[in-house]
C-alpha cells in the first residue's frame, strides 16, 4: 500500500514504468504471435537465389522450358520465381500439375494481362487471353458451337481433303522441279495450316480472296510482338516507361495490320449477307449475327469480333504448324518409324490414290506417331501462362491470389519417373495402353487441362492424322543430300511456340515412280 505524496509519486512512477513494459512485452508477444501465424501461413514454394531488382530473369535463358526444367531438377516441382516484380510458380510435376488443373482449377484458370496480347487484341478480348469470367465462358461457347465441336470439325471432311490434295499436288510438282534436289517443306505446310485454318473460319473467300500470305506473316509477326522487351512485364506499375522509351513496337504495328486485314475479312461477309448469293454460313457470318442480333444479356462488338478471329487464327494456325513440322523431322530421322508407318497407311488404303479420313480412324500407329510428336515437341512447352484468381494453398504451400503459372509441359512429359527412355523418339509407348492428351493424364498434356484446356484439338488431331496420312502414303522422305541424322538440325526458336528454327528441307519421292 502507497502513502504520503513522495511516496505515491514514486509508487505511481513504478506503476507507469511496469504498466510500460508489460505493454511493450504485450506487442512483443502480438508481434510474435502474428509473425508466426503469418509465416506459417505463408510458407511460400522454393525459390532459387535471385538478383536484385531483376530476380530470376537471367535464369529464364533463350529457351524458358529448357532452363525452367533444369532448375527444377534443383529446387522441386514448384517453385516460386520472380521476374522482376513478377511472381511466378512453375510447375514441373505431373502431380503438381493435376492440382493447378484439377483440384484447384478454378482458382487457376484466369490469364495474366500480358502487354502485347492487350495490345493487339483490344484489352484482352479474345478466348485465350480473357480473364476468368462470363466474357470468356460466353465467347468460348460461341467457338465450341459454331467452329470447334466435333459435330463441326466433321463437316470440315471434304475441306480438309482438298487442302490436303492441293499439298500433295504442291509437293509432287516441287519434286519434280527443285534444282537442289529437296524441298522447303517448313513453307508448305505452313500455307497448308493456314489455308486449312482460314477455309474453315472464313469459308472459301479465304482462298479466293488470297489470303494465305498476309495472314501466314501477320501470325508469324505475333511471335516477334510477344518476344520484344517491355518494361511492365517486370515492372507493372512502370508500365507508361514503354510508351516513353518506345518499347514493344511491333505490337502497335501489327495491332493495325491484323485490324485491317480483319476488317476486309468481314466487310467480304458483310457485302456477301447483303447480297443473293447462296452459301453456307462459316465462323465469320455466325459471328455476324451475334454482333447484330444480342443474345441474352450479351452483346458481341465489333472489335470482340476481331478479337476472337485472331484467336483461331493465331491458336489454330501456329500450334498446328509446329507439330506438322516436328512430325515430319522426327519421321525422317527414324527411317525405322517412317516404313512402319508407311506399312500401315499404305497398307490400310492399298489401291487408293488417297487416304480418306475414315481409313485413318483403324491407324493405330499414325495414332502412336502424333503422340510422340506431340510428348517429344509440345508446340506450347509451357502451356498458356495462368494466373490464380484467389489464394490457394498447394502442398501445404501458399500460393497468393494474382500469382502467375507456368506449367512446364515439356519437362513434364520427358520425366523419367512416367517415360521410359524419356528422350527417345519411340511411337510404340502409345501402342499399349490407354494415354491421351485429352486432359485426363497429368504426364502427358500438349493441349492442357481443366477448364482452359484447348477448344481446337478436334479440329487439329482431324487435320494431322490426314496430313500426316498422306504425306507419307504418298511419298518417300529423306534427308537432304549428304546429310546425315547428327547433323540435321532439331534446335527449337524461342518464343510461346516451339517451332523449329531452322526450316525444314527434305527431299521427297513420290510413291510408285520409283517403286
Ligand atoms: C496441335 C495443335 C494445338 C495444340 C498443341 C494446342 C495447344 C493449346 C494449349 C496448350 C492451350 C492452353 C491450355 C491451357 O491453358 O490449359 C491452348 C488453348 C487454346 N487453343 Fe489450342 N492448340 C492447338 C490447336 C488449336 C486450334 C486448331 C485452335 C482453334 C482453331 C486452338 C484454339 C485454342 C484456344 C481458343 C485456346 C484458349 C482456350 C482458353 O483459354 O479457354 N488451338 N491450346
Amino acid at each position: 500500500m502507497c502513502g504520503g505524496t513522495a511516496w505515491s509519486e514514486v509508487c505511481s512512477g513504478r506503476s507507469t514504468m511496469l504498466s510500460s513494459l508489460l505493454l511493450v512485452a504485450l506487442l512483443l508477444l502480438v508481434l510474435l504471435g502474428t509473425k508466426r501465424a503469418f509465416s506459417k501461413k505463408r510458407r511460400l514454394p522454393p525459390s532459387p537465389p535471385k538478383l536484385p531488382l531483376l530476380g530470376h530473369l537471367l535464369q529464364l535463358g533463350a529457351l524458358p522450358h529448357r532452363s525452367l526444367s533444369a532448375l527444377s531438377k534443383k529446387h522441386g516441382p514448384l517453385m516460386l520465381l520472380h521476374f522482376g516484380r513478377v511472381p511466378t510458380l512453375v510447375v514441373s510435376s505431373a502431380d503438381m500439375a493435376e492440382e493447378v488443373m484439377r483440384t484447384h482449377d478454378t482458382s487457376f484458370a484466369s490469364r495474366p494481362d500480358l502487354k502485347p496480347v492487350r495490345t493487339i487484341l483490344y484489352d484482352n478480348h479474345d478466348v485465350g487471353f480473357a480473364p476468368y469470367g462470363d466474357y470468356w465462358r460466353y465467347t468460348r461457347k460461341l467457338c465450341t458451337i459454331h467452329l470447334l465441336s466435333g459435330k463441326r470439325v466433321k463437316s470440315y471432311r471434304a475441306l480438309r481433303q482438298e487442302e490436303v490434295g492441293l499439298m500433295i499436288r504442291k509437293i509432287s510438282q516441287a519434286s519434280l522441279s527443285s534444282i537442289s534436289g529437296f524441298i522447303d517443306m517448313s513453307k508448305v505446310i505452313n500455307s497448308f495450316v493456314t489455308d486449312i485454318v482460314g477455309r474453315v473460319v472464313s469459308g472459301a473467300s479465304f482462298r479466293a480472296a488470297d489470303r494465305c500470305q498476309l495472314f501466314s506473316k501477320l501470325i508469324d509477326d505475333n511471335g516477334v510482338a510477344f518476344s520484344e522487351l517491355c518494361v511492365e512485364e517486370l515492372f507493372p506499375s512502370l508500365g507508361f516507361l514503354d510508351g516513353i522509351l518506345g518499347l514493344n513496337p511491333t505490337a502497335k504495328k501489327i495491332a493495325v495490320e491484323w485490324e485491317d486485314a480483319l476488317n476486309e475479312m468481314i466487310q467480304d461477309h458483310v457485302e456477301r449477307l447483303n447480297s443473293d448469293e447462296v452459301r453456307e454460313r462459316d465462323f465469320v457470318d455466325e459471328l455476324l449475327a451475334v454482333v447484330d442480333k444480342p443474345e441474352k444479356d450479351f452483346r458481341l462488338t465489333m472489335q470482340q469480333m476481331k478479337a476472337i478471329l485472331w484467336d483461331m487464327f493465331s491458336a489454330g494456325v501456329e500450334a498446328t504448324f509446329t507439330a506438322l513440322e516436328w512430325a515430319m523431322a522426327e519421321l525422317v530421322r527414324h527411317p525405322e518409324t517412317l516404313k512402319k508407318l508407311q506399312d500401315e497407311v499404305r497398307g490400310l488404303a492399298a489401291g487408293k490414290d488417297m487416304v480418306r479420313e475414315d481409313e485413318t480412324h483403324d491407324m493405330a500407329y499414325l495414332k502412336a506417331v502424333l503422340k510422340e510428336v506431340l510428348r517429344v515437341h509440345p508446340p506450347t512447352p509451357l502451356l498458356l501462362p495462368r494466373e490464380s484468381i484467389e489464394d490457394c494453398q498447394i502442398q501445404g504451400y501458399h500460393i497468393p491470389k494474382k500469382t502467375r503459372v507456368l506449367i512446364n509441359a515439356w519437362a513434364i512429359s520427358r520425366d523419367p519417373k512416367h517415360w521410359d527412355a524419356p528422350e527417345e523418339f519411340r511411337p510404340e509407348r502409345f501402342t499399349t495402353g490407354d494415354r491421351d492428351f485429352k486432359g485426363k493424364d497429368f504426364e502427358f498434356t500438349p493441349f492442357g487441362s481443366g477448364r482452359r484446356i484447348c477448344p481446337g484439338m478436334q479440329l487439329a488431331v482431324a487435320t494431322l492424322e490426314l496430313a500426316l496420312a498422306n504425306l507419307v502414303h504418298q511419298f518417300d522422305w529423306e534427308l537432304p543430300l549428304g546429310m546425315t541424322r547428327d547433323e540435321f538440325d532439331m534446335t527449337e526458336s524461342p518464343g510461346l511456340t516451339a517451332r523449329k528454327k531452322e526450316p525444314l528441307h527434305l527431299v521427297a519421292k513420290p510413291w510408285g515412280t520409283h517403286h
